[in-house]
């Protein structure tokens, strides 16, 4: 049996809960021939290496050994992003959230409507997001059917995990760029549903592994509240609740004038999570992105439904639409993870995100101070108007927005029987901020000095964070597989 195993020695990070995370300086870690983790050790000391590996019926043939400044952490989820959108990745910043759809985005959509452009660029979409570590990632794709499956098509070939959502949108969009009739946009919604699932039963590279959980998967995605018609909106309730398994992702609450159509365009439902809800569409699997202007009632309802906020930083600022008040989600016990929201926001990468929710909670807590928030008051609160730690950041890259898809117990952090979906940090880049000696692990860290060697792989982790990026992440696994990072060359 350890014939398939590869194992993995060395410095890992492993998201435990919003507040905490292990530091393993000497983990060893075994993932088996489905892909999962088949067992793991926590500390294993050099000289013990070779007896711990025999123990286990396993030899150093397939040892992965980590260098000093070297690290595993999971792969990031990246809860809310726009696939057809990075070719205008960068532009456009002049827009708030409508004025951009309809000078930036709905043109550039449409352009997807030719086949052989969509497959040029969703190769570059997915290797790109791929290689900035995202493992698993909650795509949208553009209204049309055949470019959606190209999308799934290419996530399935490179390996990812992946949620591909077709948009729903018959209302209010431009003439070139919506779907004729709610029965048109349906059943192309069910084609869509139909063809990502048969890529799971198809043989593949990783049906060949016997891929415990299908890799790709459909999510149900109505554009938001603006692009659809109440029976639009009816009809896609009606679907989500025969079929339970599915996921969905909208947007919400993004910008005040789009909340304010909102409630022009539905006025019996009495708010804007009071729409979704009407038609079935909060539960626990739904993902909503952005929730800047959410009204207290409709936390409650979020929560109380289990669904999950996709908090996208990076393009609640650049589109000026705000701050999500984070911390109030954390602390009243709302699901949250992380989004890139391409192209409203403009980079790629889940470690984006990590700066940019951590100068957010800044600018709310130093705001907050400034303007005389009472100290009494603020204890009551964990996290709100309050800086986001460490922990809290890394989580919400991982096992947080692993949540929001209903994946926790699958990904999002390692253990026995969980998929390795993970990365291997190496600081072996030219930038600055550069951490570790590169040396074998087995001339340090000796066993006394477990805490200095965890106090150091903190830093470590808080660099690449924060200064790190692809040049830093040399390997990328989802389920057992390498599939991407600075040292891919293809699949072996
Ligand atoms: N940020 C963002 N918000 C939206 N609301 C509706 N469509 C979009 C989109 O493409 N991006
Ligand atoms: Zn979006």
């Amino acid at each position: 049996m350890s014939g398939n195993i590869t194992l993995f020695y060395g410095a890992a990070i492993n998201p435990q809960t919003l507040t905490s995370y292990d530091v393993l300086p000497r983990c060893l870690l075994a993932v088996g021939h489905t892909g999962n983790i088949d067992w793991m050790v926590e500390d294993v000391a050099p000289h013990d290496l070779q007896q711990v590996l025999a123990q286990h019926g396993s030899s150093d043939e397939y040892l992965v050994e980590l260098k000093d400044g070297e690290f595993l952490l999971p792969g990031f989820v990246d809860t809310h992003t726009h696939a057809p959108q990075v070719p205008n990745i960068g532009t456009g910043q002049q827009y708030e959230l409508l004025d951009w759809l309809a000078n930036v985005t709905f043109p550039t959509e449409s352009k997807f409507q030719d086949v052989d452009f969509a497959k040029r660029m969703y190769k570059k979409v997915v290797r790109t997001f791929i290689d900035a570590g995202t493992t698993t990632c909650c795509y949208y794709a553009t209204l049309h059917l055949e470019a959606s499956k190209v999308l799934a098509d290419t996530v399935h070939e490179y390996g990812q995990r992946g949620f591909i959502g077709k948009c729903n949108m018959n209302h209010d969009s431009p003439s070139y760029y919506i779907e004729p009739s709610v029965s048109a946009s349906i059943s192309a919604t069910q084609s869509l549903i139909a063809y990502i699932r048969s890529l799971s039963r198809a043989s593949s590279p990783n049906a060949a592994l016997g891929t415990p959980q299908p890799l790709v998967q459909p999510i149900l995605t109505p554009r938001f509240a603006i692009s659809c018609t109440a029976s639009l909106l009816s009809s896609l309730g009606d679907l989500a609740a025969e079929d339970p398994d599915l996921l969905i992702q909208t947007h919400i609450a993004e910008n005040p004038s789009e909340v304010a159509y909102t409630k022009k365009l539905f006025p019996e439902a009495g708010s804007y999570a009071g729409v979704y809800d009407q038609f079935g569409l909060l539960r626990r699997g739904t993902i909503l992105a952005h929730a800047v202007h959410l009204t207290p009632p409709e936390i409650t309802l979020i929560k109380e439904k289990g669904v999950g906020i996709s908090h996208c930083p990076t393009s609640n600022f650049n589109l000026r639409s705000g701050i999500a008040p984070v911390g109030k989600f954390l602390d009243e016990g709302v699901r949250l993870g992380l989004g890139t929201d391409v192209s409203g926001g403009f980079g790629t990468s889940i470690m984006g995100e990590v700066r940019n929710a951590s100068v957010a909670s800044k600018v709310l807590q130093f705001t907050k101070e400034t303007s005389g928030g009472g100290a009494a008051e603020e204890s009551k609160h964990k996290f709100e108007n309050k800086q986001l730690p460490i922990p809290t950041l890394l989580y919400l890259a991982t096992l947080g927005g692993a949540s929001l898809c209903r994946l926790e117990s699958h990904i999002g952090s390692f253990a026995p029987g969980k998929s390795f979906d993970a990365l291997l940090i190496s600081p072996a880049g030219k930038q600055i901020g550069m951490w570790g000696s590169g040396e074998s692990l087995h001339s340090r860290p000796k066993d006394n000095e477990q805490e200095v060697a965890k106090k150091e792989i903190n830093e470590w982790l808080e660099r690449f964070l924060f200064v790190g990026d692809d040049r830093n992440i040399d390997r990328v696994y989802v389920q057992g597989r390498w599939v991407g990072g600075r040292s891919f060359t293809g699949f072996q």
